[in-house]
């Protein structure tokens, strides 16, 4: 997530200029959100073979995906459904907490780093009359619920006493931890659509940025212009994986400049390239503006799971996307350096 500032276009209210903390301008056409096809659906079973043709025909399908839009959907992951039902479950029983409660846990607390409750309002752009209408609760990586930990590190999370809210860490991790093994998997087919060595992020995930965050959005009653559920933003780390329910409402920016709707499809992941990744590909693959707009008349749910490398390691230009006639745009820093200089700028109110 980041801070945007919107500007309106003086011809026409609808189109507007979005100016992203990552340096980038982007133009809208309108604010009302379209239905297209564009949202590439990639069968990513073939990350499991061991036939390396099998994973390089998924890697060439995410390449034109993440090159064009930045967004795709993953099908066929091989996660039980029954843990991101759990993970589901969960969320609703934090968030029906009183609000005193759920602040006993706020992010403020933490400051800096993306862990605990970001509460309903609290958010959003001052072009907007209304704040984001949302709620999340975030938690980071832990070394104690990955099969692969290098370390013993503890954990950047915080969570209420285990008796106000029993069985809650231990249900979120159950997914988050499924979801990290997929990761550290697509992080190779990453590295082979980059025309790259499957091996060559390897000692970058090892310990890995993977931070998860349950969401709510309550129905809205305003429009569009007034209020968002989440506000358009990119993500800062190098991909996202979005579970989301059956409402609808998530919505992706096109290079044209219209929104189009990410609409839900069953048991499928939204994948998303973030900043990161963008900075390393030198803009190769598109860190995509996004936003969350629940007019679907129900409670919207959703699972973010925002996935990066090891915090000291350096955001160092991927070999296959410079040259010398296409130098390195972004200066060079630790992915813990953009993390927290990103992370701080949201908390201070940017969205
Ligand atoms: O709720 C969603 O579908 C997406 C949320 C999102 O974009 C974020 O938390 O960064
Ligand atoms: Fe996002």
């Amino acid at each position: 997530m980041s801070q945007t500032t919107i500007q309106l276009d003086e011809q026409t209210a609808a189109a507007a200029t979005i100016r992203l903390p990552n340096g980038k301008a982007v133009n809208v056409q309108s604010n009302i959100s379209i239905e297209a096809d564009e949202i590439p659906v990639i069968d990513v079973s073939g990350i499991y073979s061991e036939d390396i043709e099998m994973r390089k025909m998924v890697a060439e399908k995410v390449r034109e995906a993440c090159h064009r839009i930045g967004f795709f959907y993953a099908i066929n992951h091989g996660i039980d459904p029954q843990l991101s039902s759990g993970a589901f479950e969960q969320a609703k029983r934090f968030f029906a907490l009183p609000i005193e409660k759920k602040m006993e846990v706020d992010t403020a607390l933490v400051p800096g780093e993306f862990v605990g409750y970001h509460a309903m309002e609290q958010y959003g752009s001052k072009n907007r009359k209304q704040n984001d209408l949302s709620e999340a609760f975030n938690i980071a990586y832990d070394a104690k619920y990955d099969p692969d930990a290098i370390t013993d590190e503890p954990s950047r999370s915080i969570f209420l006493p285990e008796d106000d809210l029993p069985g809650f860490k231990d249900g979120l991790y159950a997914y988050h931890t499924q979801i990290l093994q997929f990761a550290r998997k697509m992080t190779r087919i990453f590295a082979l659509a980059l025309h790259l060595p499957e091996e060559y992020f390897a000692d970058y995930v090892k310990q890995p940025e993977a931070g998860m965050r349950i969401l709510h959005y309550p129905q809205q009653e305003h429009s569009e212009d007034d209020q968002n559920g989440i506000g358009a933003h990119t993500d800062f780390e190098c991909f996202t994986m979005v579970t989301q329910d059956g409402s609808g409402g998530l919505e992706v920016l096109n290079k044209a400049g219209y929104w189009i709707k990410a609409k839900p499809v069953p048991n499928s992941f939204v994948i998303n390239i973030a900043d990161c990744l963008m900075r390393q590909t030198n803009d190769f693959f598109v860190s995509t503006v996004h936003r969350v707009i629940n007019k679907s008349g129900n409670e919207r749910y959703s699972i973010p799971f925002f996935y990066g490398f090891d915090r000291r390691k350096v955001l160092e230009p991927v070999p296959t996307c410079i040259s010398e006639d296409n130098p390195m745009k972004y200066q060079l820093m630790t992915s813990g350096e953009y993390y927290i200089w990103r992370a701080s700028k949201a908390k201070d109110g940017e969205l």
